[in-house]
């Protein structure tokens, strides 16, 4: 793929810092001809294929690829994409709300009811990512942004997908990158990767967002993959006195070992902790619970 050759200072005004990891830096950019603030992700390109440092190009047209095939409100938009001698920008939907990580870390953790918020858009666009068989393979908290935090309804964008790989029929895909907290344990065994990697990470998202605590870490990586392969998590009575058996039987949907066997995300939407009961079912269910009484 050919991307622009011009200068993307001629078109762009580059502003601060926003974030930066393993593949470069994203600093909030000012669109020169209509004053609309952007968020460029410099990414730098290896000069040769010896050289470490940088991303080799083919990964971030891959990046890009994926990225132009899924529009969705939950998904974070690409705009442009610019090519300098050692250097491509990618102009992306400006996402201003922060992380879900630095929102949760906040808060301690989140209510029920504002987890059930975030999780069905986070869903919503995964479902959409799934449908066209890409996987992300590396959700977190930090790969989950808030449009504006201060809204009473926040909107959920997934962002950083330099890890997804989107399945053509029939082909195998493996991959041992990601975050070891949040990996399958498919990953951790270098088995052949499917959409279902990414609702493993659902669950420890989940997990994350109702405790604040990180269901399968250890002291040192070596631990939390240990974790992972024997499935050795548990919902610790303080932390999960409060949290309704509907939560833990959604995670524990998800946190199966066998990759086929795991909710997908249309399944998560329809499991009774996500999907919200009609005023009928709750005056039926209360009118049942009278009866019982009476
Ligand atoms: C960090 C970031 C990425 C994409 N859009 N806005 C902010």
């Amino acid at each position: 793929a050919v991307f622009k050759p011009e200068n993307v200072e001629d078109f762009y005004e580059i502003g601060e810092v926003l974030g930066s990891g393993h593949f470069g830096q994203v600093r909030q950019v000012r669109e020169r001809s209509t004053g609309i603030y952007w968020a460029g992700k410099f990414l730098k390109i290896r000069k040769n294929t010896c050289s470490r440092l940088g991303l080799v190009r083919s990964c971030v047209e891959k990046e890009v690829e994926i990225l132009q095939a899924v529009q969705h409100p939950n998904i974070v938009t690409l705009k442009d994409v610019f090519e300098s001698r050692a250097e491509v920008v990618l102009i992306l939907e400006l996402v201003s709300g922060g992380e879900l990580f630095d929102f949760i870390a906040a808060k301690e953790n989140l209510l029920e009811s504002e987890a059930i918020e975030f999780m069905t858009q986070i869903l919503e666009g995964l479902g959409f990512m799934h449908s066209k068989n890409i996987g992300h393979f590396d959700l977190k908290p930090e790969n989950i942004m808030l449009s504006d935090k201060v809204a009473a309804q926040p909107n959920i964008k997934l962002i950083d997908f330099g890890l997804a790989h989107h399945f053509h029929q029939g082909e195998e895909y493996k991959s041992t990158s990601g975050t070891p907290q949040y990996i399958a344990p498919e990953v951790i065994n270098s088995e052949p990767l499917s959409t279902a990697a990414d609702m493993w990470s659902i669950a420890v998202i989940t997990y994350i967002l109702l405790s604040g605590l990180s269901p399968f870490q250890g002291e040192t990586d070596e631990e939390t993959l240990r974790n992972i392969s024997i499935m050795n998590y548990a919902f610790p009575a303080q932390y999960f006195s409060t949290t309704s058996s509907m939560v833990k039987d959604f995670i524990q949907k998800l946190l199966v070992k066998i990759p086929s066997e795991r909710m997908t995300a249309e399944e998560c939407l329809l499991h009774p902790w996500i999907k919200p009961i009609t005023r009928t079912q709750v005056a039926n269910r209360n009118r049942s619970s009278i009866n019982m009484k009476n």
